[in-house]
């Protein structure tokens, strides 16, 4: 069986609206698949039915019994009241991780600059330091599914590369990663596979070369599997 296999028939944020439809698709473990498409494609909303988030949803979404599974939301989300290190002792306490969890949150801040302040409130960093932040919490709980949603937006060149490692270094722990993104050089060059979304649909999918013939892209560039929704109009 497969970590995560979605089946969705269809669903969206209205009963019998559908914002996304026949979307199907199966992360392995040890796997980094990238999920684009144009704004507005339904990339977001496939990760929302994932998640259990929508209202409308026919069709099933099955994970591997016990898996425990990281989200890194498109915008970071933080408690007010809470201190950057306060939410990790918050959720260590909640899924009840031990001290080896927490020594490597401290490693992840170090890494990612973020220790000298990890007593302060996120609320008052950088959007960059508060993706950071973000990042630190999905992976210091040791998840086997890591679900993304454009993880480089606000990121400096450092942190960047910082990132591209620990999803490098989280697949080879046999971690199975979706992740949404628009930069679509870096999801040429780091993921295994791919889903192009269009219109709530699924496009096109599989490795590079599946992908890229099936969206008729001669000139080996995932570019050009991408049209807008002005381009659809035309
Ligand atoms: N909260 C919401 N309520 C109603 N409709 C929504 C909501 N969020 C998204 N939609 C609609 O669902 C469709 C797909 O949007 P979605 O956010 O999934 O796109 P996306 O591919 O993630 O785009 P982007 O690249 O801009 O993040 C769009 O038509 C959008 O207007």
């Amino acid at each position: 069986m497969s970590l995560l296999t979605v089946d969705i028939k269809e669903a969206g944020y209205k009963n019998k609206e559908p914002a996304i439809s026949n979307v199907h698709f199966a992360l392995e473990q040890a796997s980094l698949t990238g999920m684009i498409g144009a704004n507005g494609a339904g990339k977001s909303t496939t990760i929302k039915a994932i998640l259990g988030e929508l209202p409308f949803l026919e069709g099933t979404i099955e994970m591997e019994e016990g898996t425990a599974y990281s989200y890194i939301p498109e915008r970071p989300v933080y408690y007010d009241e809470l201190t950057l290190w306060e939410h990790f002792e918050f959720v260590g306490a909640v899924e009840q991780l031990g001290e080896g969890h927490l020594n490597y949150a401290r490693e992840l801040l170090k890494k990612f600059r973020l220790y000298e302040r990890m007593h302060e409130f996120p609320g008052t960093f950088s959007k960059g330091m508060q993706q950071k932040g973000m990042i630190a919490l999905a992976l210091f709980t040791g998840p086997r599914l890591l679900i993304i949603d454009e993880p480089f937006m606000g990121l400096d060149p450092s942190s960047t590369r910082m990132l591209l490692e620990l999803l490098d270094e989280e697949k080879n722990k046999g971690t199975g990663i979706l992740m949404c993104t628009h930069i679509l050089d870096t999801a040429q060059r780091i993921c295994d596979s791919f889903i192009v979304i269009e219109r709530g649909t699924v496009k096109a999918a599989g490795n590079l070369s599946e992908v890229l013939t099936q969206c008729g892209a001669g000139d080996g560039s995932l570019y050009s599997c991408i049209t807008t929704e002005d381009e659809l109009n035309d």
